[in-house]
């Protein structure tokens, strides 16, 4: 049996949004007779607007007033971002499936369309992710890094007003808020390495809810499933979340998935990259493997030093 109706529970910001009808668009394209309506749902997240995310110091800053609604069952389903969903989930809910995943990779922004390479030191570049600042000063320990918060258009506005030459984001969020037009550089994942799950949608469902189950199979796909089940199972291992610099990307070749990972020291004195590949239905086994990997080069240490 189907559900004949599914209400999704989202965050109300532009972006998160523009998933939830994304989402939205795919159920009724497969389920047409089932009714969906969405419900937002405000989070922590979006009512501190003026402290850097890794200051305030929580897992699932975007998520759990939204889980909780789905717990209670005021909604079916809850639509976010993966890389805002921590890797451990409440008693009760699971990830219940992914959509096709976008592009995965980091973009510049730059006031005066400057590459990345063309950057120089004293430029100044916001972003407030520890993975970001760490991964820029391993390309320049000169850059001068600068934290943002706020929307995207938000952030643009202070990058004209002279607030920073440069910011790095997501290329998926922008190019989801039709914004792609700002972007001057996808960056080589090699070069910044992204999020991870970075550019994917994740339905999130109750562990006990075979309706939904039914209609997730359908939806869910495949291949970005399996890419996240390594990315996911690393970032576990690791016990990463926002509050470390931390980040990852696979690649799939056939039956062949490899990942890179990193970890980081904050100020980007000590960058340890590590690599790993198997089956693509090994997913756990191998991100753990990763893990081991950095932990084996000193991770353990970092990031000790960080929770200090
Ligand atoms: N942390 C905020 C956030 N969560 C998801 C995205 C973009 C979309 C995605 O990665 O799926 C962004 C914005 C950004 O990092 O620039």
């Amino acid at each position: 049996m189907i559900k004949k109706s599914i209400r999704i529970g989202t965050r109300g910001s532009k972006l998160a949004l523009y998933q939830a009808n994304l989402t939205k668009k795919i159920v009724l394209e497969t389920f047409p007779e089932t009714n969906v309506e969405i419900v937002i749902i405000k989070t922590k997240g979006d009512k501190i607007l003026d402290v850097a995310l890794s200051k305030i110091g929580d897992k699932g800053l975007f998520t759990k007033e939204i889980e909780t609604a789905l717990i209670d069952g005021e909604v079916d389903i809850a639509v976010h971002s993966l890389k805002d969903l921590p890797t451990s989930l409440p008693d009760g809910l699971k990830l219940g499936a992914v959509l096709k995943r976008a592009e995965f990779r980091d973009a510049l922004v730059s006031k005066d369309g400057r590459k990345l390479n063309q950057l120089t030191s004293g430029d100044t570049i916001a972003t407030s992710s520890l993975r970001r600042k760490a991964g820029l000063l391993r390309i320049n320990k000169n850059f001068k890094i600068v934290d943002i918060r706020g929307n995207v258009e938000t952030r643009l506005k202070k990058m004209e007003e002279g607030y920073c030459d440069a910011m790095i984001m997501a290329a998926a969020g922008l190019q989801r808020l039709g914004l792609d037009k700002y972007i001057t550089e996808i960056l080589d994942p090699e070069v910044l390495i992204p999020a991870t799950s970075q550019g994917v949608i994740a339905i999130e469902s109750r562990i006990d809810d075979p309706e939904i189950d039914a209609c997730l199979k359908e939806i869910n796909y495949a291949e970005t499933w399996d890419a996240i089940q390594v990315e996911r199972s690393f970032l576990h291992s690791i016990e990463g979340g926002c509050q470390v610099p931390v980040g990852c990307y696979t690649k799939t070749e056939g039956e062949t998935i490899s990942i890179t990972g990193f970890v980081a020291a904050v100020d980007g004195s000590e960058f340890l990259l590590g690599k790993e590949s198997g089956r693509v239905d090994e997913g756990k086994i191998i991100g753990e493997k990763l893990s081991k990997k950095l932990i084996d080069k000193g991770a353990g240490r970092i990031l000790a030093n960080i929770r200090r």
